[in-house]
Order: C-alpha cells, then sequence, then structure tokens
C-alpha cells in the first residue's frame, strides 16, 4: 500500500475546495447557456435563428481547431476538409438514399466514419517518423484543396460546382435545428473542456511544449498527435451532419481552404487555447459578418483582416485573454495551480550485477556524412554501475547517448539493453526496456506546472485519466528525495517556467527517475549548478546506484564530481574509447591529463 508523504496535502484542503467548486462551475454554465438557448429561438426572429444555427456550427469546427492548434500546437487548415467530407456524406446519403430514420442514422455514421478515416490518413502523413511541425501545416492545406478538387470532380454525384441542393433532411422546424446545434455545440465544448482538464489533456500540452521530452518518458507524441486529428476530424464530420441537414444545401467552399483559414481567424480573435474564446468569437463574427457583409462586403474583409493583424501582434491570447486579465485582477479570479497529495511507490526488486550487463554496445560506430564521430566502441554495463563518460568537448559524448536512447539513429554496431536489441526502436519504445534519459540542457514543459511534469513521467506506470485530475501523484522514494532536496516538493502547483536554472536540472532529474528505469543516462546534470546542488545530484545519484541496482552512463566535465561518485571512468576521444578503468587509474593517467591539455591525438 503506497505511503501518502505530503504534508502540503494537508495545507492545501482550502485549495481543493475552491477546485471543486471550479470544476462544477462550467457544467452548472453549459446547463444555464442550454437554458438560454432552448428559449432562444422563441424571442429572436427568423434571420438571427438562421444565422446563429449556422453560427454555432461553425463554433463547433472552432473547438476542434482550438484544440489541435490553441493546445496541441498543430496550426490546421484542414478542419474545413473533415467538416466539407462529413456535410457532404450526409447530402449524398439523403439524396440518393432517402430520409428515412434508417437512412438518416447511416447519413450520420457515414458523416462522422469517413472524416475520421480521412482524419487518420491525414494525420498519419503530417506526424509520420520524423516530421515537422511545418509539413503537418502543409499537409492540413493541401487536404481541403484536395476534398475540394474531388467534388468539383464528382459530376452529379456530388453536384460539381453547384453543390446538392434540397434534399429531404431531419424533420425539425428552424428552432429545432437551432437547438440542435446548440445541443451539439454544448456537448461538444463541454467534452473538450473535461478533457483539456484532465491529465491526459496535459499530454496535449506536453506534446506542444516538447515532443522530445514527451517520447523520451515513455510517450508517443506521433500516435496522441494522430489519433487527435482522427477524433477530431469525426467531431467536424458530425457538424457537417448538423449543418447539412439544418441548411438542406452543401456546396464545395463548405470544405474548402478559404474556410480552413476562417476558421483559424475565427480562432486566434476569440482567444486560442481557451475554448470559450474561439466559441464565443466564432458566433460573434460570423453573427456580425452576416449582418455586415452584404451592405460592406470588401469593408468587411477588410476590417477583418486588420483586425486579425491587430490581435496578432497586440493581443497574442485574442480578446479571451482581455477577459483573462480583467478576471485575473479580481479576488476571486485568482487561483493557484492544482497539487496532487505525493505518495510513494512500493519499492521495486533491485537489479542483480550477476544476471549480466544492463547496457551492452558493440563496435558502435557513428558517421556525419565524412565525418566520423564515433568508432568501434565497446562497453558493458552492470548494474549498479555509475560509468562516468568524460573526453573535451566535440569527443563524441552527446552523440553517444543519442544513440543509446534511440534505436532509429543511424549508427553501425549494436546496443542491447538488459539482452534486448534497441535496433530500430524509437525512444518512446526503448524508455518501455527500463531506459531513462536526461539532457545536457534541462528539458521540461514549460506550459506545465512541476506536479503535471512529474505526472507525464508516471504515465507508463500509473496511466493518465481523460476526465479529470488524479489526487495524488505516486513516486518511488528516489524521486521524492530529488524533490526533497531541492524543495521542489512544497512547489508542485508552480509553473515551471518560474523554476531556476537548478531547479529545473532537478526537475527533469525527478522526472527520469519517477520512470523507474533500470539504465539512466544523463548527460552533464550539474551544468550550470551550485556546488550544494551537486552535492545533492551526486548523494542522489550514488543512492540509484548503489542502493538501487540502477546502471548509470553519466557524461560529466568537473572530474572533481565523476571522482567522487563513479565506479568506473571511460575516456572517449575523438570518437574512441581510449581508457575503461576505476577511479584512481583513469585520473591518475597520463593520457587523460594530455587529452584534457589538448596534446593527445590517438
Ligand atoms: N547532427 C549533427 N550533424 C553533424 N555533425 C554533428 C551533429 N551532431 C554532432 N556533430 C558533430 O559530432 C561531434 C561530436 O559531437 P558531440 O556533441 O557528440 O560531442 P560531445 O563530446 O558531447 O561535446 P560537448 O562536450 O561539447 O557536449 C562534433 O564534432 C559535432 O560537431
Amino acid at each position: 500500500m503506497p505511503d501518502d508523504v505530503s504534508a502540503l496535502g494537508r495545507a492545501a484542503r482550502p485549495e481543493r475546495g475552491r477546485a471543486r467548486l471550479s470544476r462544477t462551475a462550467p457544467f452548472v454554465a453549459a446547463g444555464l447557456a442550454a437554458v438560454a438557448l432552448w428559449i432562444a429561438p422563441l424571442v429572436l426572429d427568423t434571420f438571427a435563428v438562421n444565422v446563429l444555427t449556422r453560427s454555432m456550427i461553425y463554433a463547433v469546427l472552432a473547438v476542434t481547431v482550438d484544440l489541435l492548434w490553441g493546445f496541441a500546437g498543430i496550426l490546421t487548415f484542414g478542419q474545413a476538409a473533415f467538416f466539407g467530407v462529413g456535410a457532404y456524406a450526409t447530402a449524398m446519403a439523403l439524396t440518393y438514399l432517402g430520409a428515412t430514420p434508417a437512412w438518416i442514422a447511416v447519413a450520420l455514421a457515414l458523416a462522422v466514419a469517413a472524416p475520421m478515416a480521412l482524419g487518420l490518413a491525414v494525420g498519419w502523413l503530417s506526424f509520420y517518423h520524423r516530421s515537422t511541425a511545418l509539413y503537418a501545416s502543409v499537409i492540413s492545406l493541401v487536404t481541403p484543396i484536395v476534398v475540394t478538387q474531388l467534388i468539383y470532380s464528382g459530376g452529379e454525384w456530388t453536384g460539381s460546382s453547384s453543390g446538392l441542393v434540397g434534399f429531404d433532411v431531419l424533420p425539425l422546424e428552424l428552432e429545432g435545428f437551432f437547438r440542435l446545434a446548440a445541443f451539439v455545440l454544448i456537448a461538444v465544448t463541454l467534452a473538450a473542456w473535461v478533457f483539456v482538464r484532465s491529465d491526459a489533456g496535459r499530454a496535449l500540452i506536453a506534446v506542444r511544449d516538447n515532443d522530445a521530452r514527451c517520447a523520451y518518458l515513455g510517450l508517443s507524441p506521433k500516435r496522441l498527435q494522430i489519433a487527435l486529428t482522427a477524433v477530431l476530424a469525426g467531431v467536424a464530420g458530425l457538424a457537417g451532419f448538423v449543418f447539412a441537414n439544418a441548411s438542406s444545401v452543401v456546396a464545395p467552399e463548405n470544405a474548402g481552404f478559404l474556410f480552413g483559414t476562417e476558421l483559424v481567424i475565427w480562432v486566434a480573435l476569440g482567444g486560442r487555447g481557451t475554448l470559450l474564446g474561439p466559441v464565443l468569437g466564432t458566433i460573434a463574427i460570423d453573427y456580425l459578418a452576416a449582418n455586415l457583409s452584404g451592405d460592406l462586403p470588401f469593408l468587411w474583409q477588410l476590417l477583418l483582416g486588420t483586425a486579425f493583424v491587430a490581435v496578432i501582434i497586440l493581443l497574442p491570447g485574442g480578446l479571451a485573454e482581455l477577459a483573462r486579465r480583467a478576471w485575473g485582477a479580481l479576488p476571486v479570479g485568482r487561483r493557484s495551480g492544482f497539487a496532487p497529495r505525493l505518495v510513494v511507490s512500493p519499492p521495486r526488486p533491485e537489479a542483480d550485477a550477476s544476471d549480466g550487463p544492463l547496457l551492452k554496445i558493440d563496435g558502435l560506430a557513428k558517421s556525419y556524412g565524412s565525418l566520423t564521430v564515433l568508432e568501434n566502441i565497446d562497453l558493458d554495463i552492470r548494474a549498479g554501475e555509475l560509468v562516468s563518460l568524460v573526453g573535451p568537448n566535440g569527443a563524441g559524448k552527446t552523440t553517444l547517448m543519442r544513440c543509446l536512447s534511440d534505436g532509429t539513429e543511424p549508427f553501425e554496431g549494436a546496443v542491447s539493453i538488459a539482452g534486448v536489441s534497441t535496433a530500430g526502436l524509437t525512444p518512446n519504445r526503448i524508455v518501455t526496456l527500463g531506459v531513462g534519459r536526461k539532457f545536457q540542457v534541462a528539458s521540461v514543459f514549460e506550459s506545465l506546472t512541476v506536479a503535471d511534469c512529474l505526472l507525464l513521467a508516471r504515465a507508463p506506470h500509473d496511466g493518465l485519466s481523460a476526465l479529470g485530475r488524479a489526487e495524488t501523484l505516486t513516486l518511488p522514494q528516489a524521486a521524492l528525495d530529488v524533490l526533497r532536496m531541492t524543495g521542489l516538493d512544497r512547489m508542485l502547483a508552480e509553473p515551471t517556467r518560474l523554476l531556476s536554472h537548478g531547479q529545473k536540472q532537478a526537475l527533469e532529474l525527478a522526472m527520469v527517475v519517477a520512470l523507474e528505469p533500470r539504465v539512466i543516462l544523463l548527460d552533464e546534470p550539474t551544468a550550470g549548478l551550485t556546488k550544494a546542488e551537486r552535492t545533492t545530484i551526486g548523494a542522489v545519484l550514488k543512492t540509484l546506484t548503489a542502493d538501487l541496482g540502477i546502471a548509470a552512463v553519466l557524461v560529466e566535465h568537473d572530474l572533481d564530481f565523476v571522482r567522487q561518485i563513479s565506479s568506473r571512468i571511460v575516456v572517449l576521444h575523438q570518437g574512441r574509447l581510449v581508457l575503461d578503468g576505476t577511479v584512481d587509474e583513469v585520473v591518475n593517467s597520463e593520457l587523460v591529463r594530455t587529452i584534457y591539455s589538448g596534446g593527445a591525438h590517438v
């Protein structure tokens, strides 16, 4: 049974009451909005009901764009394409099959499934291994263009440039469609709200902030991005279904790149990353457009374009930023972050040094073009050993760490973890073999809190809930020790961007330790730290290796530090392993002195 170790948990009880209140508030707000929108068609004129039905459907799309762009950092112009596919699937099903309840159900299933299948393909193309964010945005630009061309080429099936008109639809009046659009909008916004505030929602922000760190915590950024693209394509398709029914007309522009760009503008103006900002922004802008663009078609576009540029430059958080600032200025608006209770996890059985090497490197060689960076590296590291890797700048130390932690990195030779080859394995798969890597420059999630970073590090063990926040954070004793020794246990709710350099280094180390690795790779973990912080990190590394049987590889320039904590030292020079011995052998070696004074050419 894990032990509760948090003194903070007791101190934070009033905060928990507030957190519970803020959790229920959106459900109450959604209920009130549902009542208001139910009544609205009774008091609004026909024009307003018509336009607002469309605006609310567009607002559903804005939520999907906000999740992709505002939360996951994927700038997308492609949501229009998925919306168009959903709308056309509905229109074609209702035109050619009829509008009986059974065919309407088929139309709904097609309207969601077809964009999801397309979203899966687009997601895979956009986020395949080693693709970039720019590449993903370009694919999202191309998708609506391709879909529109397919619609134009569809002849009478798709109605080509005229679209499809006058098909039978759901048996609802104008008010009924208004209420249906309102219901879908409230449901989608609420579901998105629950998700982005859940533990799994943190993963979206983590991928946006630092996808490499995600991968080295065992999460798969690509899989998450592909799944998100596919699911949100399905939601856009659902919006298309409601649109086709409410308007009884679909046209190629509904799937077009221009509409996709408009959605991005609306989300930016409303305030990306806020959900409510894009929803209200989209409804307001579309309603204004319907009222003004008839009289002032060109001036309206100019006004909208100017507002977009002004917001991007002066108010990157959009109009929601203004509301947030005003709310934050009120005493009730100030909220501290969420801090779970710390709980210690049961100790894992120690690895045995006699079981053979935990990390085995055979004949590893690596070149960048004609530059040979590593040559014929052989190295065995057993459980409980702390092997320091030293050598002058450019010797190839970081490159070696990269080859050990990423099996897709092109290199010759073989690396195995506890007898399992890493060949072809992505970093997140290698994490599942029991490898934790700490980078040279502290790599944490700048938009998240200390607790969130640790929670993501525990995801391979404890999973992530998509419905809410875990009340407790279970960590191994060694990770708790790092937090305690550096004072981070009292800063769990603190955003990591406010931490000092040393605290970030310690947090990253705690995250890597939280993975409960068997092999730990540390690239200059003490760079830029004070003497006291170095001593703390040194003590933690000693515990991890000597007491818990973890095998550690430490890249380090500080020979005093290396001397104090290492069980073995290996020296890398010009890509070759020139010495492998005990601390005394290496520190007293003439060769090492010559190398560090810049004289050796081996
Ligand atoms: N992506 C790359 N493309 C081309 N050359 C590279 C690349 N990465 C590293 N190198 C080269 O490989 C050599 C080894 O670099 P590496 O960063 O592994 O050395 P290091 O021992 O870690 O140095 P430092 O102590 O300064 O971090 C250097 O000459 C470097 O310029």
